[in-house]
């Protein structure tokens, strides 16, 4: 038995050699809460041990995933975790007591920033090839939405999320429409992550993407010798990676006729025949499609099969795009500018109330993709901490249309003047003959109008 000065003698021997281990160190309890931070960790975080202990890990450690850890008793062995505009490499592991979760112990490898520097670049420039490997097997091993990733306050998609949660546990098949970016794939995911067969794959297919000669043996696969070039050993098509999951075929408005009479015999029979093979092979898979064209119509010009579209449309989910949906363009940009400035490492919180107008007359022609590039460009932008007009790229500044209802006719017209003297001022390096030449007024008004818009820059004060 081991008496109070031993616990004592050994319990500093421990902390000691934590408090200087390599390696920067968290525990945390059930509640997430830090229970325990090594020195070092600290020194990097620009925080006092003592003002850690007892905080909510996620107040202490940006993007920190202890808390889930000490909650899912799942540990997450060298996850990349983005802290201070740094990639660095976390370990988290639960930790048991009696076979009850207690907590969790988290640790980086990385003490000091010299070194880390150059691991920092050597991951760095692994990135991009872990990003395509994580892209694979997320396109081939499951559903990375779920209905919580739809973020919306407008009815018409809170109702489409109840519409997934009645339909999800059903085997019916499902057509997605909308505009391009307006979230059908992530309708698609969050269906197959709500339905009895989320445990089995979900295999992404762009039909539009595929050239004409090689969809039969993306969908179907193709047994060896089918062809001259074929694999060894065959090649499995998408439906049967599906089996037992869901297929999810993206643009299915822009397959061709005739393969669109091979996939209604797969749906209806619901078996495969690979390219080559002498009996077709049964599959269980449910079907989501998505389009963004107009299939009625593309039905009456015999573009597409009538009987297919009974087949797929069982049930039609429509989703309106942003410009329909008005009340969601100040919630998304809202989470949009918090995810991606997460993400970017940058601590950018407000928004101009003039950007927000611009991003209220704009009709956002590529939905939430075009809001979230937009609001992705102006992060990497912005050096602040606040979002400002210049910003925004010049596609939306420059529609005079985003100030009517805003400013009057004169003032339209003016601000449409002073941004086209800007810009051709620009064009020729402040260089202000060649840009009064280049607009057809003399050189004096030239003058006038950079005086009374005070576009003086230092260059043509000079
Ligand atoms: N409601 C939403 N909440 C948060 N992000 C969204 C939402 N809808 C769409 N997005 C984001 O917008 C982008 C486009 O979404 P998605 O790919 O699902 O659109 P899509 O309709 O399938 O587009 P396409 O027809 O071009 O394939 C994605 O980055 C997605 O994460």
């Amino acid at each position: 038995m081991l008496n109070d000065v031993d616990v004592q003698y050994k319990n500093d021997i421990l902390e000691t050699i934590i408090d200087s281990a390599y390696e920067w160190i968290v525990v945390v309890n059930t509640e997430g809460n830090i229970v325990y931070i090594n020195k070092n960790y600290c020194q990097f975080l620009e925080i006092e041990q003592e003002e850690a202990l007892g905080k909510h890990v996620s107040k202490v450690i940006e993007n920190s995933r202890m808390h889930i850890v000490a909650k899912s008793g799942k540990e997450e062995i060298a996850d990349l975790q983005y802290i201070k505009g740094n990639y660095m490499i976390a370990n988290r592991i639960p930790i048991f007591s009696d076979g009850k979760l207690i907590g969790a112990l988290g640790t980086v490898i990385f003490r000091d920033t010299k070194e880390w520097n150059k691991m920092n670049s050597h991951i760095k420039s692994l990135m991009p090839k872990l990003q395509t490997y994580l892209q694979d097997w997320e396109d081939n091993n499951g559903a990375k939405y779920t209905l919580q990733d739809i973020k919306s306050i407008s009815p018409h998609i809170l109702q489409l999320k109840e519409k997934v949660k009645n339909v999800a546990s059903g085997n019916i098949s499902v057509l997605i429409r909308g505009e391009s970016g307006t979230g059908k794939e992530l309708f698609a995911h969050s269906i197959h992550h709500l339905s009895p067969r989320s445990h089995h794959p979900f295999i992404k297919v762009n039909c539009g993407a595929i050239p004409e000669h090689l969809l039969e043996s993306e969908l179907f696969g193709y047994e060896e010798g089918a062809f001259t070039g074929a694999k060894k050993g065959g090649k499995k098509g998408k439906f049967l990676l599906a089996h037992g999951g869901t297929i999810f075929l993206d643009e299915i408005g822009d397959m061709p006729v005739n393969m669109q009479v091979k996939l209604l015999r797969v749906l209806q029979e619901k078996e495969v025949e690979p390219v080559g093979a002498v009996k077709p092979i049964p599959v269980d898979v449910r079907v989501i499609a998505a389009t963004n064209r107009p299939l009625e119509k593309m039905i009456e010009e015999k573009r597409f099969r009538e009987d297919l579209f009974y087949r797929i449309n069982v049930i039609p989910f429509k989703i309106p795009p942003l410009r329909e949906r008005p009340e969601d363009i100040p919630h998304l940009t809202d989470f949009f500018l918090e995810k991606i400035s997460r993400r970017a490492g940058k601590r950018i919180t407000m928004i101009d109330e003039e950007v927000r107008n611009v991003f209220n007359q704009h009709s956002w022609p590529g939905n939430l993709r075009e809001l979230e590039n937009v609001i992705e460009a102006a992060v990497h932008l912005t050096d602040g901490e606040r979002i400002t007009i210049s910003s925004l790229p010049e596609s939306l500044k420059g529609d005079p249309k985003i100030l009517i209802g805003q400013l009057s006719l004169k003032e339209i017209l003016e601000e449409t003047e002073k941004r086209i003297i800007e810009r051709t001022l620009e064009q020729f390096h402040q260089d202000k003959l060649e840009a009064a030449k280049a607009l057809g007024i003399s050189k004096s008004s030239m003058y006038d109008k950079i005086k009374k818009y005070r576009l003086e820059t230092e260059e043509l004060q000079a």
